[in-house]
């Protein structure tokens, strides 16, 4: 890689999008830009993970193992006490549930404090992590009110208004998660959806759609969703936290409720959870395949017309963090004034669609000149620190 060498074709693995990466690649070649250089970032970056993943594919014993699982279990093993932080304040809304039930003002503001924990909550992804010491860590993973206002400033595009306003006219919707990252990232999406369906009458089944192959280190597989939940439920899971009898029961009360969603299907992962890495044999991993393929997500309805459909069904879908940004706006020199809509293509108005993202690479769309001006000023840096944020939000085309 550092010597700038040809990218090779994968090989004939048996396992999805074999014949797009080496197609895409053998037109880059004709270019002359089949380097690890001169290749466009986006592809380079997609082609790196799926190579990685067919040497452990076409292995005997190796192919249901995830170079990157310990990785993601030791950070999440560190996040006890923003989990038992947030498992209180659930705790504290469980309580006054009636009162909150009945109070279409208070659900959206609480609505707007969870796309926050939720948004934040993507700054802690193994990508940006490999320099930092345990306690940044802790500190990035502080998100609740306080942090909250505190890191207002640094959102550079605020929809959380319109999203609100569309999500409160739905009753009994369906909600989906394009997720990111497993560990403190999924904790959050999970924590946000349980709020959607235990305490809103918007909601009533959320969908989390997670990667078949071990993706930009981090990503959640059906086995760390699987491990999340699991995790969650055993008291002696984030044992090197200090925590008092009170907060363990707040964190068991609220894993226990999300574990019987699961059961029940009001939340779900969209592939079976057992999917083995790879995606296994038959039709099962169609809804999963489409996230590892290179392509941009502009022409999902053709690229991928079964997810496309499905997605359709739902009152909102939330992509979340950086790489899937990058697919939403095809990783394109965009100026940055220019419209999220615009950005979007062809996929524009298919369905709801909420993107979270912390900023860790140079694509950003829809912001105002002024609070750019104002940014460049501050912060050279801010298209890629991870210290930015956007949250931007399209309806359905009628
Ligand atoms: O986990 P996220 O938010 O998708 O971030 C992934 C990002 O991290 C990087 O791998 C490195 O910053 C980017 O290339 C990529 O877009």
């Amino acid at each position: 890689m550092a010597r700038d060498h040809a990218l090779e074709p994968i090989p004939q693995d048996g396992e999805p999008h074999v014949d797009l990466y080496n197609g895409r690649l053998e037109r880059l070649t004709q270019q002359s830009r089949n380097t690890w250089f001169t290749a466009p970032w986006l592809y380079a970056e997609c082609y790196l993970y799926r190579f990685l993943r067919s040497l452990f594919a076409q292995s005997q014993h190796w192919r249901d193992y995830d170079p990157f699982f310990s990785q993601k279990v030791d950070v999440f093993q560190k996040s006890g006490p923003s989990i038992y932080r947030i498992a209180s304040s659930m705790h504290d809304l469980e309580i006054a549930k009636a009162n909150v039930e009945s109070d279409e003002g208070r659900i959206g503001a609480l609505f707007q404090e969870m796309i926050q924990m939720c948004l934040w909550g993507n700054a802690t992804d193994l990508s940006l992590l490999t320099h930092m010491t345990l306690s940044d860590i802790q500190n990035l993973q502080t998100v609740e009110k306080e942090a909250q206002s505190a890191r207002k400033q640094f959102i550079m595009k605020d929809d959380q208004g319109q999203v609100w306003k569309h999500l409160k006219q739905v009753k009994g919707g369906r909600v989906d998660f394009v997720l990111d990252n497993a560990g403190f990232e999924v904790f959050t999406d999970l924590v946000f959806a349980d709020f959607l369906v235990t305490y809103t009458p918007h909601v009533s089944k959320v969908v989390f759609h997670g990667k078949l192959i071990p993706w930009f280190v981090s990503d959640v597989t059906p086995l760390d969703f699987k491990y999340t939940i699991a995790s969650l439920l055993d008291e002696t899971y984030f044992s090197s936290a200090p925590a008092l009898q009170e907060q363990k029961d707040h964190l068991n009360e609220m894993a226990t409720r999300i574990s019987k969603y699961v059961e029940e299907g009001v939340l779900m992962f969209s592939v079976p959870i057992e999917t083995p890495l790879g995606g296994g044999d038959g039709d099962v991993s169609k809804l999963g395949e489409f996230w590892t393929s290179p392509l941009p997500f502009w022409n999902m309805e053709q690229d991928c017309a079964e997810l496309w459909n499905d997605l359709r069904k739902s009152d909102l879908v939330i992509f979340k963090g950086d790489l899937n940004y990058r697919k939403l706006t095809g990783d394109i020199k965009w100026p940055s004034t220019t419209s999220f809509e615009s950005a979007l293509g062809p996929l524009a108005g298919s369905f709801p669609l909420l993107s979270l993202r912390t900023n860790k690479a140079d694509v950003a769309v829809g912001i105002d000149q002024e609070i750019l001006d104002e940014v460049e000023q501050k912060d050279k840096k801010w298209r890629v620190n991870g210290k930015y944020a956007l949250i931007s939000f399209l309806p359905k085309a009628k």
